[in-house]
């Protein structure tokens, strides 16, 4: 499976890297390709080292502008444009998209897949490890917009939280 994840570019403390580096070894254990920004930076860059440590494959799709962060040992990488080409390339290469902590950037990159999916022009699972309850204050935007009428299919059918990296590979095998 191609495994799309959205998380932060920063160097994060333990909380976060720990799960984060648990999650890209159950992905390259199960012999799945991780999709991300192909960045070496901070999580990314991690996620990226544990993937390829548990012999997942990598490929990156990285924008012009970060040329200077490439990833060096990615399978592929992948070039576009701009950040809009980029996250296109990232969707349409995924057969499920993973989201672990992050900052705007990870939250533009969500946003932006769920929207999609509102309007059915991306129908592939969505799944939130929500590590430490950081998307705890999403959720609870997310379930009143769907209590409140603002959502046209039920929350659970855009997105999915899970509190453990094993979780998520529960889920999306379900
Ligand atoms: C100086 C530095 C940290 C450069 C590296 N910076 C980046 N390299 C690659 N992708 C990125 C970078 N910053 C943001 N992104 C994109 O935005 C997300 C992370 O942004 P953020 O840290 O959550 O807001 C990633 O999923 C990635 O697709």
């Amino acid at each position: 499976m191609n495994i799309c994840v959205f998380c932060s570019a920063y160097s994060l403390d333990d909380r976060y890297t720990a799960p984060a580096a648990e999650f890209a070894r159950l992905l390259g254990e199960g012999g799945h390709t991780l999709v991300w920004g192909g960045s070496d930076a901070g999580l990314m860059g991690l996620l990226a080292d544990n993937v390829k440590a548990a012999g997942g494959k990598l490929v990156g799709v990285m924008v012009e502008m970060l040329r200077h962060k490439a990833y060096a040992g990615a399978d592929e990488l992948v070039w576009t444009a701009d950040l809009a080409e980029r996250k296109a390339e990232l969707a349409g290469r995924a057969d499920a998209i993973v989201v672990l902590v992050g900052g705007l950037g990870t939250l533009d990159e969500v946003t932006e897949v769920l929207e999609l999916k509102k309007h059915g022009m991306f129908d592939k699972p969505v799944v939130v490890l929500d590590t430490e309850g950081f998307y705890d204050g999403m959720r609870t935007q997310l379930e009143r917009m769907d209590a409140e009428g603002f959502l046209p299919k039920p929350l659970a059918e855009l997105v999915t939280f899970a509190d453990t990296p094993a979780e998520v590979f529960e889920q999306l095998k379900a």
